[in-house]
């Protein structure tokens, strides 16, 4: 009795500790207090970071970061916000939700309030959704309780059990609140590469009119890319977050020109604090597989890979200046 009276009293003393230091604590590590500048967007960094480091996706840069601006200046958003991402594979989808992390977390991508699912490593086993679904469930819960502002990203979303992400429809509905936890204010992120075809015919076919890649606009690719989502098997596949509206913005990654991918060697340049050299960057690009054959428009990979083709050239380059 002793014992239970004295824990009992202990953890009294710890709460009146915690609330009256916890603006101190604040100052030194994370934590989510309204108020706080660890989970505030970074506004200038967030358009700086979208304007100057992606490329070719002028869409993207355009609602992205409109979206989380908007989420986070809203007090009480009526929802969640639900940015759903398309595109070929090293178009930018991973890059531009660590943007994301890294304008909107001050600690960026090791903030405690970001969670990533991978689907071949969250969720790798067939035939385990619902012990799946528990877990997700179970994980957003806690984060959301913890921080409300938190970030859920789901990469290979087409490589999810359809059926798994409706778990999670409730807390990005338009409920005030679920068991005392309001999702409203959380981020979800969903990556994948359904759409990818339909993306892909439309570049095509727009190049071809000799209009410029940059008169897009969303509009024109939105819904193409919100049927492919639905009708492809993969996640989103006939789901009830799509039939229900819950998805608020449908992103389409262009696929990427060779002027981008040269774009992309640069930085990796810079990034290294090293002058840009233009036969490093020529002889990336040209060892890029540029797709279709009959008019090698765009780059198959994409950026992927264009970091390694730099350091192996840099390597190269060093050892025959020596
Ligand atoms: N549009 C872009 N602008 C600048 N860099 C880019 C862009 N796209 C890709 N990159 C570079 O290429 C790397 C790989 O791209 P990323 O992982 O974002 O591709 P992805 O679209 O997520 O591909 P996947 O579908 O295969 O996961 C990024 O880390 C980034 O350095």
């Amino acid at each position: 009795e002793l014992f239970s009276a004295f824990a009992v009293g202990a953890s009294i003393v710890s709460a009146a500790l915690f609330q009256a230091f916890s603006p101190l604590m604040c100052q030194v590590q994370e934590c989510c207090a309204p108020g706080n500048d660890w989970t505030k967007p970074n506004i200038d960094k967030l358009e700086e970071s979208f304007s100057s480091r992606l490329h070719g996706q002028h869409l993207v840069n355009e609602v992205v970061v409109r979206a989380i601006l908007s989420h986070h200046a809203d007090p009480q958003p009526k929802k969640a916000l639900v940015i759903s991402l398309h595109g070929d594979t090293g178009t930018g989808k991973n890059f531009v939700s660590d943007l994301v992390a890294e304008a909107v977390f001050k600690k960026g991508q090791k903030s405690a309030y970001i969670h990533k699912f991978i689907a071949s490593v969250s969720f790798p086993h067939e035939g385990k959704t619902d012990v799946y679904k528990l877990e997700l469930v179970d994980a957003i819960r806690k984060s959301v309780a913890a921080c409300e502002r938190s970030l859920f990203i789901f990469d290979e979303v087409h490589k999810m059990e359809p059926g798994l992400l409706d778990a999670i429809k409730p807390f990005i509905d338009y409920h005030t609140e679920i068991h005392g936890v309001d999702y409203r204010k959380a981020t979800f992120l969903f990556l994948s590469n359904t759409g990818t075809k339909e993306i892909l015919q439309f570049a095509l076919d727009w190049w071809a009119t000799g209009k410029s890649r940059a008169a897009i606009s969303l509009k024109d690719v939105e819904r193409l890319v919100e049927r492919g989502a639905f009708n492809e098997k993969g996640g989103l596949h006939m789901s009830e977050l799509i039939q229900h509206s819950l998805v608020d913005f449908y992103v389409p990654f262009l696929p990427l020109e060779r002027r981008h991918v040269e774009l992309c060697a640069r930085d990796e340049m810079t990034s290294r604090r090293l002058k840009p050299d233009p036969a490093i960057i020529k002889t990336v690009a040209d060892d890029m597989v540029y797709f279709p054959s009959d008019n090698p428009l765009f780059a198959t990979k994409g950026c992927k890979n264009v970091a390694q083709k730099v350091r192996y050239n840099l390597v190269n380059m060093q050892r025959f200046l020596h």
